[in-house]
């Protein structure tokens, strides 16, 4: 159109419109010469399923979107929702000021090209395409395709630096990404004191200033739809999604989110002003280590990791309660007391996040690589696979083995209380304390040695605040690979950790129902410890985390761990591993997957199923490769991905979901009748030996008895309350 210039604005982990550079650029430049602007977000294929968004019947042009080593979706229903709400929140916020956003499903250089034709066909030329940059490397490749895409379009296009970190690019010191120290510590000190290092935030644009809205709007390109409204785009999000677990959680009775907020700009501030006027942000040094309730820390970690809010804006309310310039503060602890060790501490946090995308910048995909960052070729720490396509073949245990326990890990039947709270927490709520997170992390990566990237993938599904950078980064931290000075060195001893963070057992308790009888703290935190009589009494006799704990670790009240760090349980033989063995001898290597009696005698008993106790591992391969080698998405449930080898539930889509609404085929567990234990005849606790074993019914682990999936998975009725 004659006159007319129209920029295109893709947001991504942009989404909000105060303190937004483009926005704020648009608002306030006089001669930038666009008379129209389409800000658009697209739910990108790769990394959010868009399955739900197909029109009936038909097939989505994208493979699925799951993660790379474990096939796990890489955004679960937490937040899938949370980002819903952000985006929606956006579209809310500009249409108020006379704009509007567009929300799209697709690749994003397929949704691009497809709005630059549509426009072209009615006269109307793209001029410009904006983004934000990230620094991961699939963001920078999408930033390379979208800058294709503008060039065989003949449109110009722009990358702007995002300004949602604390410490502006612009103002670190640092000339170049490899600048940047390998040990926090060392770049903290360079840019202290922290609070003189935020630059100052940018307003909400005015109503009425930003540039006008196209008259026509490209519609959503095939095969997909446009939502209806955030209900329906929720509902769509979710429907393709399943827990992928073989034994999901059922979700506690009682048990309330840490984390019950909802996605977008308007909440985060709601929630920022909520923790300056009730003293969260003074007292947060003292309590940011909690586990239970919503305040023990600030709950800003999803709205900045989607930039729902920037950390200079949190730094912003922060420093007006300090300095005392905000009367709507004027009852709260700390107005005009300057800085305490509270807001000091959300600020050196709050470092930890620009440090942690900082390390990406300089390291680029290594953040994905199983050695970390840092080491070199010649590093050789040996990590267990639960893949035969990635294991060592001299691997112990089998990664069959290591496929159970890893298993055990995600549904959070470990026998140990914290991390099986943590596990479930996260599995039902989207969120896990920063104190949980390390201990689950060093539980998978240093005391099972088991590779990391599984925990880093499975939180990616599962996080609500997940952020690239601060996950796998604080993974490869707490893996030993990354920039944690200490390495290998640092161990989390879960026993001692809930000593001393979950004092009265709440957490534990609160989160795995199943020990909220057991009395005393040691049982609580690991219930195989607990006297026979007791467990009884609780009914936990034959749960498996009393009967086949993944790691027993001694930890007596003074409060110094015994027993050997040891990742896997030793081997056969050994001493400490013998577990008895199914009465059919069909049991496991106790030794595999953490006993710690034992004694020669007990290792006899653990013999028999050693040495037969491969029906319910090959069961277990064998129903997932089922389910591997099904293309389609067939009532089998089963999904294939160029680099999945790896599929653990069936993914279905909305119309198989209603013909066969809740059950799993092809899996390799039956989850009612694959054990068959017995006490280990040598006593049952101590060093002598403990609650027999899981011996495996070789029928069963053959034979893929169909799963009943409880009804979390699309439903999503056990989401916690919503405020
Ligand atoms: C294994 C592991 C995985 C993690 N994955 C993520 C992730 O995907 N996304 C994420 O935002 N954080 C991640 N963290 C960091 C941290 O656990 C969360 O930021 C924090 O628990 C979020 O809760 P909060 O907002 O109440 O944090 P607060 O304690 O209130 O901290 C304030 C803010 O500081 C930042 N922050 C705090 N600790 C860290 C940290 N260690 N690294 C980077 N930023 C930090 C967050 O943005 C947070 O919102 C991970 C930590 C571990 C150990």
């Amino acid at each position: 159109m004659a006159g007319s210039k129209l920029l295109v604005y893709l947001l991504r982990r942009d989404l909000r419109v105060s303190d937004n550079p483009i926005f704020h650029h648009l608002a306030t430049t006089k001669d930038h010469g666009f008379t129209h602007v389409l800000a658009i977000y697209v739910f990108p294929h790769h990394q959010i399923e868009i399955g739900g968004l197909l029109k009936d019947g038909e097939q989505s042009p994208y493979p699925q979107a799951l993660s790379q080593v474990a096939g796990f979706w890489r955004c679960g229903p937490h937040r899938a929702k949370f980002v819903a709400q952000s985006v929606w929140d956006v579209k809310k916020t500009l249409e108020s000021l006379g704009s509007t956003l567009v929300i799209r499903a697709g690749k994003t250089v397929d949704v691009l090209d497809s709005v630059i034709k549509s426009l072209g066909e009615q006269g109307q030329q793209v001029n410009d395409v904006w983004m934000t940059a990230e620094k991961s490397s699939e963001e920078i490749k999408e930033e390379e395709e979208v800058n294709a895409v503008c060039k065989k379009n003949g449109t110009d296009f722009k990358l702007w630096a995002d300004e949602k970190y604390f410490v502006d690019d612009r103002d670190t010191g640092l000339e170049k990404p490899s600048d940047l120290p390998d040990v926090f510590t060392s770049y903290r000190k360079n840019q202290e004191p922290l609070r003189e290092r935020p630059r100052p935030v940018l307003p909400l644009p005015e109503k009425g200033v930003l540039p006008g809205v196209p008259e026509s709007i490209p519609p959503q390109p095939h095969p997909f739809v446009e939502a209806t409204g955030l209900n329906d785009l929720e509902q769509r999000l979710l429907s393709p999604l399943t827990s992928m677990l073989l034994e999901p959680p059922a979700y506690p009775e009682g048990a309330e989110s840490a984390h019950p907020l909802k996605g977008g700009e308007t909440n985060a501030h709601d929630r920022l002003r909520y923790l300056i006027t009730s003293g969260g942000m003074n007292s947060y040094k003292e309590t940011r280590n909690g586990l239970v309730g919503l305040d023990f820390s600030t709950k800003l970690s999803a709205y900045l990791s989607l930039g729902c809010i920037s950390a200079r804006q949190v730094h912003k309310e922060l420093k007006d309660l300090e300095d005392g310039t905000n009367a709507d503060y004027a009852s709260a602890n700390g107005y005009g007391e300057g800085e305490n060790e509270g807001t000091k501490g959300v600020r050196f946090e709050l470092l930890w996040r620009d440090y942690m995308r900082l390390c990406t910048r300089k390291f680029g995909s290594r953040l994905f690589r199983l050695s970390g960052f840092r080491q070199d070729k010649t590093y050789n720490k040996k990590w267990k696979s639960p893949r035969k396509d990635a294991a060592r073949q001299d691997q112990s245990p089998a990664p069959e083995e290591v496929n159970r326990v890893l298993q055990r890990f995600l549904e959070g039947t470990t026998g140990q209380g914290l991390i099986d709270a943590s596990q479930r927490e996260l599995f039902h709520t989207g969120y896990t304390s920063n104190r949980a997170r390390q201990n689950v992390a060093s539980f998978l990566a240093k005391h099972m040695s088991i590779d990391w990237r599984y925990g880093a993938e499975w939180y990616e599904m599962h996080l609500v605040d997940y952020d690239v950078s601060s996950n796998w980064s604080n993974w490869q931290y707490v893996a030993g690979i990354g920039n944690d000075p200490r390495g290998d060195a640092r161990i989390f001893n879960p026993v001692k950790q809930a000593f001393d963070y979950d004092k009265e057992g709440e957490y534990v308790k609160t989160w795995v129902p199943e020990v909220r009888d057991l009395e005393s703290l040691e049982n609580i935190f690991q219930p195989c410890t607990a006297k026979q009589a007791d467990l009884e009494r609780v009914g936990l006799a034959e749960h498996k985390m009393v009967t086949d704990p993944i790691k027993r670790i001694d930890f007596t009240l003074d409060r110094k761990p015994k027993g050997p760090r040891k990742s896997f349980p030793r081997k056969r033989g050994q001493g400490r591993g013998g577990r008895g063995g199914g009465s059919n001898g069909q049991g496991h290597d106790g030794s595999n997957s953490g006993g710690s009696g034992g004694n020669a005698k007990v290792q006899q008993n653990g013999r028999p199923g050693a040495n037969n106790g491969y029906g319910h591992q090959q069961g277990a391969f064998r129903g997932r490769g089922q389910r591997f080698q099904c293309n389609t998405h067939t009532p089998n449930g089963g999904y294939s991905h160029p680099q999945n080898h790896n599929g653990y539930g069936g993914a279905m889509y909305p119309q198989q979901q209603q013909q066969y609404p809740e059950v799993w085929y092809g899996n390799g567990f039956n989850s009612n009748n694959t054990n068959m234990r017995r006490r280990g005849s040598n006593g049952y606790r101590g060093r002598g030996g403990r609650v027999g074993n899981a011996g495996y019914n070789q029928l069963h682990g053959y034979d893929y008895g169909g799963y009943e999936q409880p009804a979390y998975y699309p439903q999503q009725h056990h989401m916690g309350p919503v405020v």
